[in-house]
């Protein structure tokens, strides 16, 4: 059962009973809205492999890697099949924890695919948001074991991956991680900025949001936004480490701790999930913001300098 849910099985019997009831249904209806996303996703992408997932049983544990060439750039479809494979994590008895990396070389995730979010329809675009959010929530809100395993760069939306989890090991090299948005030209949303707090504190959230700041991972060490480093080739097997460490703790009382850390965050955004929506098309629509993308997009797509 995820933190959310017992959330409201807690509270339920407590004073705010009807609140939560009308939080608890508009989460149902957004998630009911996904359901055919579901279905079109499993069926285009069918042939397709955009992670594969290890499971070892009989150590409690899955290892997740992100394959989504060439950037493991979360789009729609990409999120939603996460979403399910997240869901099945939650459902299952025999997987207390997930090491979350990605089989990319150098690229753990460059966040939100961009274009989702230029010259695109508002159907698309809302549905889209839909879906991260209930990545965020999924992660976020699990309660099992999350540990990310940074393989290189994670900026932005692979930032917000990273700092869902409940530990990060990044490889040393030259990698950023970081909420890198106003860059864009966009603003980081509430619930990004909030696990960014949760994670690092207030100061250094405020000073890296405003100057969309990705830190090298030494820095991102330095400030707690990963708790370790590893040379490339020892990451996984540190990884499985620290999750062996976590398996060991009690089961119910490390869940209800994590659930009393996370609940209010998460609270925030499932209170506001559709005028978030709403925020987000409203925002990207505005041509000042299409005008940042356009620039971006083409800033990326520039010819690399050859490094010789
Ligand atoms: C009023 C309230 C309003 C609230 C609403 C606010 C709205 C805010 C909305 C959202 C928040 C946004 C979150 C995000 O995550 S935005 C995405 C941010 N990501 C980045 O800035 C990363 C960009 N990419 C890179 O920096 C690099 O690609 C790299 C370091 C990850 C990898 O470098 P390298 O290996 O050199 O690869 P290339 O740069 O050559 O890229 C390969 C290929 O992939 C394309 N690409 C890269 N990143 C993205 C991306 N995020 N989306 C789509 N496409 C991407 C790149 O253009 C190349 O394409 P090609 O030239 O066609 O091969």
């Amino acid at each position: 059962m995820s933190i959310i849910k017992s959330a409201f099985r807690v509270l339920r019997f407590g004073s705010a009973k009807n609140q939560l009831f009308s939080l608890e249904s508009k989460t149902c209806r957004a998630f009911s809205v996904c359901n055919k996303l579901r279905q079109d996703a499993s069926d285009a992408n069918a042939s397709k492999i955009n992670f594969y997932v290890d499971e070892n049983k009989e150590k409690g544990y899955a290892i997740l890697k992100l394959n989504k060439g060439p950037v493991n750039s979360l789009n729609l479809e990409f999120l939603t099949e996460l979403n399910i494979q997240l869901e099945k994590f939650e459902e299952s008895k025999e997987i207390k924890g997930v090491i979350l990396t990605s089989s990319i070389p150098n690229i753990f995730s460059a966040g939100l695919d961009i274009m989702e979010m230029y010259q695109i329809k508002q159907d698309r675009g809302s549905q889209f948001w839909t879906a991260l959010q209930e990545t965020w929530i999924k992660l976020y809100g699990s309660n099992k074991i999350y540990i990310a395993a940074i393989n290189g760069h994670s900026p932005a939306g692979g930032c917000l991956l990273s700092i869902s989890c409940d530990y990060r090991i990044m490889s040393k090299g030259p990698y950023k991680i970081g909420l890198n948005e106003t860059l864009l030209g966009i603003k980081a949303p509430f619930w990004f900025r909030d696990t960014m707090i949760n994670t690092i504190g207030y100061r250094e959230t405020e000073k890296a949001l405003q100057l969309g700041k990705l830190y090298s991972s030494e820095e991102a060490l330095a400030v707690n936004l990963v708790d370790e480093l590893a040379d490339s080739k020892d990451l996984i097997t540190k990884a499985e480490e620290q999750m062996s460490k976590w398996c060991a703790i009690p089961t119910v009382a490390r869940e209800l701790t994590k659930s009393s850390m996370r609940r209010d965050t998460l609270s925030k955004l499932i209170a506001q999930r559709e005028a978030d929506t709403q925020s987000f098309i409203e925002f990207t629509q505005r041509d000042s913001i299409q005008k940042s993308l356009r620039m971006y997009l083409e800033s990326l797509k520039k010819p690399k300098k050859s490094s010789a």
